[in-house]
């Protein structure tokens, strides 16, 4: 078996960063998954551009969490293709590859270590699988203080650095996981509901997190929050009944007759 620095086994998609030549990160075409003969996804297409920000909308119940679950491994697609980059099949790897080739989740609840601080809590996540004790005692390069001090700075924690993350506020710890997250320098992050329960201050904050990572990062955000989608969105889709119902700007969107329908219906004045 080949392994990598770490000790991991290599697969295939080690070593290969996706091909975006044609401006696409994620490809999901034709992508349908039943539970017991309900379609949650029903003939899904959607494509992400590299260094996109892209909102994800729909009621609840539309197959948001499913689509997440599709691109990142934990659910099989009864039918469809689901690629990232031109050439990296998603469907034959398992969700620790798909971590490894680049395609980084971010789910609702915060989940940092509470008792570590906020520096060790994004060094733990630069050092991959080699396990809590052997990360913290390990000596640092040079290059791994400069990569967590860019991260610190990235989600403006710079102050809080030697603060236990327990002590952070809601909204520090997710801006810390997503710190967390970009220390393994996904090229695709997924963001399911990012600023729920969070104070107005820390809904702007998070908004101009977001935005900063587009382009460097490609961003898919799942959000209820419309005013936040709005703020951050050049480009929404809306899922209905496990498939995309429009795509365009929110003013596009929000002008659709379809979606004022079935979604946006009562938020309308
Ligand atoms: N493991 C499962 N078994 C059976 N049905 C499921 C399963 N997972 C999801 N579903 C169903 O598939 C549909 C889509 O669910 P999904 O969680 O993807 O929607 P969602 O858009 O993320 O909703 P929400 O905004 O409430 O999180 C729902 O009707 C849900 O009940």
């Amino acid at each position: 078996m080949i392994v990598d620095k770490n000790g991991s086994p290599l697969t295939s998609a080690d070593n290969l960063s996706p091909d975006t030549r044609h401006g696409m990160i994620l490809y999901v075409e034709d992508v349908s998954v039943s539970f017991d003969g309900f379609k949650a996804l029903n003939d899904l297409n959607l494509y992400i551009g590299d260094g996109e920000l892209r909102c994800l909308i729909g009621a609840n119940g539309a197959g948001k969490t499913t689509l997440m679950d599709v691109i990142t491994g934990k659910t099989r697609p009864d039918t469809g293709k689901v690629s990232f980059g031109q050439q990296i099949n998603l469907l034959e790897l398992d969700e620790s590859e798909i971590a490894r080739a680049g395609v980084g989740r971010k789910f609702q609840k915060p989940t940092v270590f509470e008792a570590l601080s906020v520096f060790e809590n994004i060094e733990l996540s630069l050092s991959g699988d080699k396990g809590i004790w052997t990360s913290l005692f390990h000596k640092l390069s040079g290059e791994q203080k400069d990569k967590i001090d860019e991260v610190l700075n990235t989600i403006g924690l710079e102050a809080e650095r030697n603060y236990p993350a327990g002590r952070l506020s809601h909204g520090q710890k997710q801006w810390l996981e997503i710190g967390m997250l970009l220390a393994a320098e996904p090229r695709l992050l997924l963001v399911d509901e990012p600023v729920t329960g969070m104070t107005t201050q820390e809904t702007e904050r998070t908004a101009e997190l977001l935005t900063s990572l587009a382009g460097k990062h490609s961003v898919v955000v799942v959000e209820h929050d419309m005013a936040f989608v709005r703020s951050i969105a050049r480009k929404v889709t809306v899922l209905h009944q496990g498939t995309v119902l429009a795509e365009g700007s929110m003013d596009e969107v929000q002008a659709n007759k379809d979606v004022r329908e079935v979604y946006l219906g009562e938020e309308q004045d």
